[in-house]
This record gives C-alpha cells, structure tokens and sequence, in this order.
C-alpha cells in the first residue's frame, strides 16, 4: 500500500553516490532523466511549442537533455538558460544540444514552458527578478511542467524560499520528495508524476498508497471482525460521527458509552447510557473490545477528564482524538505504553507536543518516537508515523474536507480499523485513506455526514 519513497535533498545525493559508487555513469543518469521527463512531456500530448528553462545545476542539465529529446520528437524548442552551467554532466548535456541558448530574462513565452532552473540544489530564494520572470512565463503558457521540483520551493519542508508559480504538473525524477507533498509546496506542483531512473531507492518514509483490504473470513462473526468502543462527552454529536464510521469501516460490532441516547442514527450501533466514570470502567473491563476511541466531543471538563482517565487505566488498545489530546497537552503529555494511535491537527499537535523543529514529517517522527503511539498528524498533507521510523504521507487531499466533522469520521474509521487490524500503523494509513477516497468520491461542499454514507464504495474500491 505504498506510493513510492520519499527521500530528502541529502538522501537523494547519498542514493546517487551510491548508484556512482556502483559503477554508474552520472552523465548516463541525466541522460535517463532527461529521457524519462521528455517522455512524460510528450505524451501529455500538447504537442505545442516548448520553451525551456535551464539553471546553472543537474536540473539544467537535465532540462538541456529534455530540450534535445523534444525536438528530436519533431516539437519547436527554445532553450533558456540562467548563466553558464557548472558541474560537468550539464556542461555535457548543454554541449549536446546545437541550437541556440537565449537569456531566461529575456527569452520569449512558449505554449509550454519546462522549468528546470533549479530542484534539490536550491539553497536560497530566487533572486526577486528570476522569480517574477519564471511566474509571468509560467502564467502564459498553457502547460507547464516544473522538473524534479518547482524552482524556490525548500526540497525537505515545503517551504517556498521565494514567489513560486503554481505548475501545471511536477514530473519527480528517481523519487518523491517531501516537498511533492506537504503544502505550501505541494499546491505548486500540479499533477505529480515520477520519471524512473535506474536508480531506485527505498527509506522508510512513502508516500501513502492505496490499501489492499480483505473481505471478512467465511467464518467470521461480529466479535471477530472487532468490537469497537466509543466513550462519549458533552457534544453527542461528534461521537455519533465517529460511531457511524466506525461501524462502517469494516469492523464487526460498535458500542457507544455516552450520557445521551441518541434518537436516530444506525440502529446497529449499541448505545449504553452510562454518565459516571466509574460506570465507563466497568463497561471498558469488557475483554472483547477490540479498540478503543475516546476524544470527539469528549469536552474539557472533570468529567471528560474522568473518562479518559478510565479509558488510558483501560488498556485497550486506543484511538485519542480532538479533547483527548487537548487533555493530554494539559497533562505534559505522556508515553502511551500500548499500542495507540493519536490524531492531532496542527493546533493539537502543538499542544501535546510543543515547537519541534524540522519539517511536518520531521515533527511527526519526533512525536510518534517520543509518545510511542502511532501520529496522524492531520492537515491538508497529513503525515502519519509509527515510533518505529515509519512514515506514509498522504498529499492531495480535497479541501473540501476542511469542514466540521470529518476529523470525527476519520477517528472513528482509524478505530474500526485498529479493531479489524490490530495494526497501529496499517489502521492509521487505511483511516486516511479510506477518508481521503471518501472526500473524493462526494460532491463538493459535502458535510461530514456524507462522507459516511461514501464509505462502503470506498472500502469496495480496495477489496
Ligand atoms: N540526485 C539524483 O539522483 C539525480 C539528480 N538529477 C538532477 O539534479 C538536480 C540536483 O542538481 P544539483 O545538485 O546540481 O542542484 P540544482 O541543479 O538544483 O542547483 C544547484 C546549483 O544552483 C546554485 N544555486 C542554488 N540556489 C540558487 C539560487 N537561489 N540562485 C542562484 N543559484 C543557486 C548552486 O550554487 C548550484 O550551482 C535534481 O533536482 C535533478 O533535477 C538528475 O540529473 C539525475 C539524478
Ligand atoms: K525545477
């Protein structure tokens, strides 16, 4: 279920080196990647004329080697460089092609622009005139394809260094790079597409891929495909949300522990009325239960803080979302000491966890590390990461999302799925998933309700 690597500026260097080391000849690399991206290009099929823009680095190099495979296609190519080229293979490469090289300052637009100014090398902004340049010549063309990244976008945050334009694709060359997927740099790519290279490296850090899920066993009964409970609060309302997903991501059984009774909703979910947190330990003693939510709606108060208490005393395995983490934060935070999975957004995030330093998916291993727990770290790139060094980044999601209640769906759905799983980390990448489908599958302005009734056709696309 995974997307394909993620690696950082410096992995990818250390992963070159190695592929040199190897015997590989790095002329022969820029020549692959060149090739794989002119592919991409063409047969995107605009088939229009091209302009490229070619930096001082390997990315130069690379969009020479683009310009010359374009035009041996039969396309009307213009090259642009920004000053001379410096490392040796893009000295090669500008030498291979004949044609003219204009000044990207002064270089006409095209239909279709390629930039290849700059991608992992970059260390500083653009400089303010190179910037507002490759924005106006990436405004005038119909399509525009960054290569490896966008020029000014920092390769392992996603920070924008200087003014980027939004590209119509980013064609990724040997691997994905944190920037492909976590935002701001993430909405400036377009369309992500990989050009293979030889070299294939691996890490630990993948971009989220699709599940593959399995149908219940022939003999399977309501107990054995899981049984989740979920501890209510204040706001009945966000529980019922995470109880629906829950009973609907593929778990056998739902038991909701709440003061409430609702009046309507799936009559297949089990409410017990129960109010003291005595009474929630009591019904938390159950030895059947299979995962345990506790958080939407949960509130603030002693009496949330109360049945936290008896769900963390539980010793089932957890799901802690919204209040519960809010509580945590209050309390220092704490190591989990069981399997978990906690699913703060930004806001909760830094209050469990305070200011780390590094990129989102730096601040997420630091968590999932120093909690022991299994983080979703929520947001528009959520990243989620196991304490034993595992990542999976899920970019693209629809920001439609971004609306009350879909945080409750996806607890509930990562406690189903811890339920039918008993995986942590599984559970967590098939809730973002699952939710991620979901979204796409509903019309836009959709409210968390909806995304519920999304469900089965997205766990169907995965059987
Ligand atoms: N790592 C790999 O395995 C491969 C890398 N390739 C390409 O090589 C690229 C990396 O090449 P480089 O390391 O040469 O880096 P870049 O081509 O990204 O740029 C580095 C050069 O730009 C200068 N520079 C950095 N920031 C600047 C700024 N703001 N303004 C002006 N100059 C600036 C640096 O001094 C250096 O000369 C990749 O993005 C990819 O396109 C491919 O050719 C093949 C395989
Ligand atoms: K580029």
């Amino acid at each position: 279920m995974t997307g394909g690597a993620i690696l950082t500026a410096a992995q990818m260097r250390a992963a070159e080196q190695a592929a040199f080391d190897a015997g590989i000849d790095p002329y022969d690399l820029m020549e692959q990647a060149g090739a794989a991206a002119a592919e991409i290009i063409w047969r995107a099929g605009h088939k229009r004329d091209v302009l490229v823009l070619c930096g001082p680095g390997n990315n130069g190099g690379d969009g020479f080697v683009i310009a010359r495979r374009l035009r041996e296609r039969g396309l009307s190519v213009r090259v642009a460089a920004l000053g001379e080229s410096r490392t040796s293979s893009a000295q090669r490469a500008r030498k291979a092609w004949d044609g003219p090289v204009e000044d990207v300052m002064t270089a006409a637009p095209a239909t279709q622009l390629v930039d290849a100014l700059f991608g992992t090398g970059l260390s500083r902004g653009l400089d303010e005139p190179v910037a507002e340049r490759l924005c106006a010549l990436v405004a005038h063309a119909t399509a525009s394809y960054a290569i490896d990244l966008p020029s000014g976008v920092e390769t392992d945050s996603g920070a924008l260094l200087s003014a980027t334009p939004r590209f119509g694709a980013c064609i990724a060359l040997g691997a994905w790079k944190p920037a492909h997927l976590l935002h701001p740099a993430a909405g400036h790519c377009g369309r992500l597409m990989l050009g293979p290279l030889d070299m294939a490296p691996d890490n630990d850090v993948q971009r989220l891929g699709a599940p593959l899920l399995t149908a219940p066993a022939a003999d399977a009964h309501k107990y054995s495909r899981g049984l989740v409970a979920v501890v209510g609060g204040g706001m009945p309302g966000a529980s019922l949300l995470a109880s629906e997903a829950a009973a609907r991501s593929g778990a056998g059984s739902v038991r909701r522990l709440a003061a409430d009774m609702p009046t309507s909703g799936p009559h297949a979910i089990i409410n017990r009325q129960v109010d003291r947190a005595d009474a929630i330990a009591e019904q938390l003693t159950d030895k059947r239960i299979a995962a345990l939510l506790v958080g939407p709606g949960l509130g603030l108060d002693e009496v949330a803080r109360a049945r936290l208490r008896a769900a963390l005393d539980s010793g089932h395995r957890l799901v802690l979302d919204a209040d519960a983490l809010t509580l945590l934060g209050e309390e220092g935070g704490r190591t989990m000491g069981r399997e978990a999975i906690l699913t703060p957004h930004e806001g909760e995030f830094r209050r469990l966890f305070g200011d780390l330093p590094g990129s989102k998916i730096d601040r997420a291993c630091a968590a999932a590390r120093s909690s022991g727990a299994v983080v979703v770290y929520k947001g528009a790139d959520s990243v989620i990461a196991a304490p034993d060094g595992r990542v999976a980044v899920a970019g693209g999601a629809t920001p439609w999302l971004s609306t009350a209640g879909t945080g409750d769906v996806l607890a509930g759905l990562a406690a189903g799925r811890l339920a039918v799983t008993g995986d942590p980390f599984r559970a967590a990448c098939e809730a973002v998933w699952l939710h991620g489908d979901a979204a796409r599958r509903c019309r836009p302005a959709f409210v968390a309700d909806d995304l519920l009734a999304a469900l089965p056709a997205a766990i169907a696309a995965r059987l």
